[in-house]
């Protein structure tokens, strides 16, 4: 199985994510003076950013590759709690099984800048063991859910939530339900009589449990491939895959040679929140079926992905797909689509925009599309995704999935970029694009497409191109079905 159809599969997948959650918050500003009480830069903050950080930063990454995921954690009954829950709502992830206890501070990991150059972190919040009411409550929560998951993932950043006993439970229902469950922890000792699939320290964990001195840069490469199998056993687990950053990551397996993934290095100030992406891309990928190195590999791409992007954000499924593709065409993220439009606005091009389904690409779709990009210098096509389709056209469709379609759409000449879009219509890229053209096939009248009203709003023209008749990818499919149900089964 190649690489993404892991990914496919992995979006029936339902995670459980547990470990401490917190509220990383970016205050943005800028600085021309020194404060006169000490010679420190006076900061004019102009921009607040809550984004979840810690295992909540996991459980995000969790979801926005697409799989399901059950977030435990345990936070104070203070703002920062309010703020961190609705960091969480706005990513689709449910705040129910976070325990708020009136006797803890919500961890607060507060970063301030100034034009973009990270000035100070200041921390705040409870890291002393949860007490023994909560941790009862946390257990429940663990009993009713890990059986249901596929898998559990744990970032254990030290900060009270794996006690003993959370850790004793885990290992018990480990036994009873089987899981692939992967461990990213401060303490990683703690967790060798859970029985856990993988394992993943960063160079700091590693070679403090190998119990070696540190080194710097490339060399560690070297030392960690000496060194790293003794975790295996240190650990009892199957895998463990050593991050070191810039370095990219080392996968050891159980009678096999270390496997030695490199990264393209960018800045440490950019990688805040890589492991807890790589972590999640692992389970993933584990979960999904995926052999060890594969995992590692597709897990690294996650990495690699968010090490490009300040602060800490999340990789995304779409994101992912394109780079495991090495597809150009693809636009995965709205921020790379507002860059691209920039250059060919730069360029004085023109720029057409379509969207539509383009499930079992025909000869109406080639034809239109050709057309389409005769109209002007760049074709954008905006592609429903999957579970737009099963909304538009009900549940047996789409027939190809939305990276088949992409990969498709991309193959021909007349198409420049693809961005996949979930929501009923294309108005949010509409915004984005401001194309000079809109252009759809002859099987619409302007009054059908409730985007026109916007297009002329924004300066552009709507064009119906000639409807190529009696083709349609639902003609095709039930052509398939009429001939195909009277043969005998092969
Ligand atoms: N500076 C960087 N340049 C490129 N890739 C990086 C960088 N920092 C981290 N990564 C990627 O993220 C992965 C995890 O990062 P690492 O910093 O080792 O973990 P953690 O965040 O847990 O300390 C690395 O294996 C690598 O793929
Ligand atoms: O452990 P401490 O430093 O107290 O707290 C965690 C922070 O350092 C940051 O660690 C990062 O993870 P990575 O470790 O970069 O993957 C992310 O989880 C951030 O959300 C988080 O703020």
């Amino acid at each position: 199985m190649i690489a993404q159809q892991y990914l496919d599969k992995w979006t029936n997948l339902h995670v459980l994510a547990i470990g401490e959650a917190m509220l990383d918050c970016y205050l943005e500003g800028t600085s021309n003076r020194l404060c006169r009480e000490a010679p420190v830069p006076i900061v004019d903050i102009n921009s607040l950013k809550d984004v979840p950080g810690g295992a909540a930063n996991t459980a995000a990454n969790i979801a926005r590759l697409g799989a399901s995921v059950s977030f435990l954690s345990v936070i104070g009954t203070d703002l920062e709690g309010d703020r961190l829950k609705r960091t969480l709502q706005e990513r689709g992830i449910s705040t129910h099984n976070l325990i708020a206890s009136t006797q803890r501070q919500t961890l607060l990991k507060q970063r301030i800048s100034s034009d973009s150059q990270l000035l100070l972190r200041c921390d705040r919040g409870s890291t002393e063991n949860i007490d023994p009411q909560i941790e009862n409550q946390l257990i429940e929560n663990l009993n009713r859910l890990y059986p249901t998951c596929d898998a559990t993932v744990i970032s254990d950043y030290g900060g009270g939530i794996l006690t003993p006993r959370i850790i004793q439970t885990i290992a018990q229902l480990q036994t009873q339900y089987p899981r692939t469950i992967v461990v990213d922890s401060k303490q990683l000792k703690n967790f060798q009589f859970v029985n856990i699939t993988a394992i993943k320290p960063n160079y700091q964990q590693a070679i403090q449990l190998l119990e070696i001195s540190a080194l710097k840069g490339k060399e560690r490469i070297q030392q960690i491939v000496d060194w790293g199998a003794k975790l295996l056993d240190l650990i009892n687990t199957q895998l463990a895959a050593v991050t070191l950053d810039a370095e990219g990551a080392i996968i050891f397996e159980r009678n096999n040679p270390p496997y030695i993934i490199p990264s393209h290095p960018t800045s440490n100030s950019q990688a805040t929140g890589a492991g807890d992406t790589f972590v999640s891309g692992l389970t993933l990928a584990l979960a999904a079926g995926a052999a060890g190195k594969l995992a590692a590999s597709i897990a690294s791409a996650t990495a690699a992905i968010v090490v490009t992007q300040p602060g800490t954000t999340t990789c995304s499924l779409s994101a992912l797909h394109q780079s495991l593709s090495g597809n150009q065409k693809l636009v995965v993220s709205r921020e790379s689509l507002v860059t691209s439009i920039q250059e060919h606005r730069n360029w004085k091009h023109k720029i057409v925009f379509t969207n539509g389904c383009f499930d079992l690409l025909h000869l109406g779709h080639v034809t239109y599309l050709k057309q389409a990009k005769q109209l002007g210098d760049i074709l954008i096509v905006g592609v429903n995704s999957d579970e737009s389709i099963r909304q538009l056209k009900g549940a047996n469709r789409p027939v190809n999935c939305l990276s088949d379609r992409l990969a498709i759409l991309s193959a021909l000449e007349s198409v420049d970029y693809v961005i996949p879009f979930a929501e009923s219509t294309p108005s949010e890229l509409i915004k984005i694009i401001r194309p000079d053209i809109y252009v759809k096939g002859g099987d619409y009248t302007p009054e059908m497409l409730p985007e026109v009203p916007l297009i002329e709003e924004l300066g552009g023209e709507v064009k119906i191109l000639p409807y190529v008749s009696n083709i349609s990818t639902t003609a095709i499919v039930n052509r398939i079905y009429q001939t195909f149900s009277k043969l005998p089964s092969i």
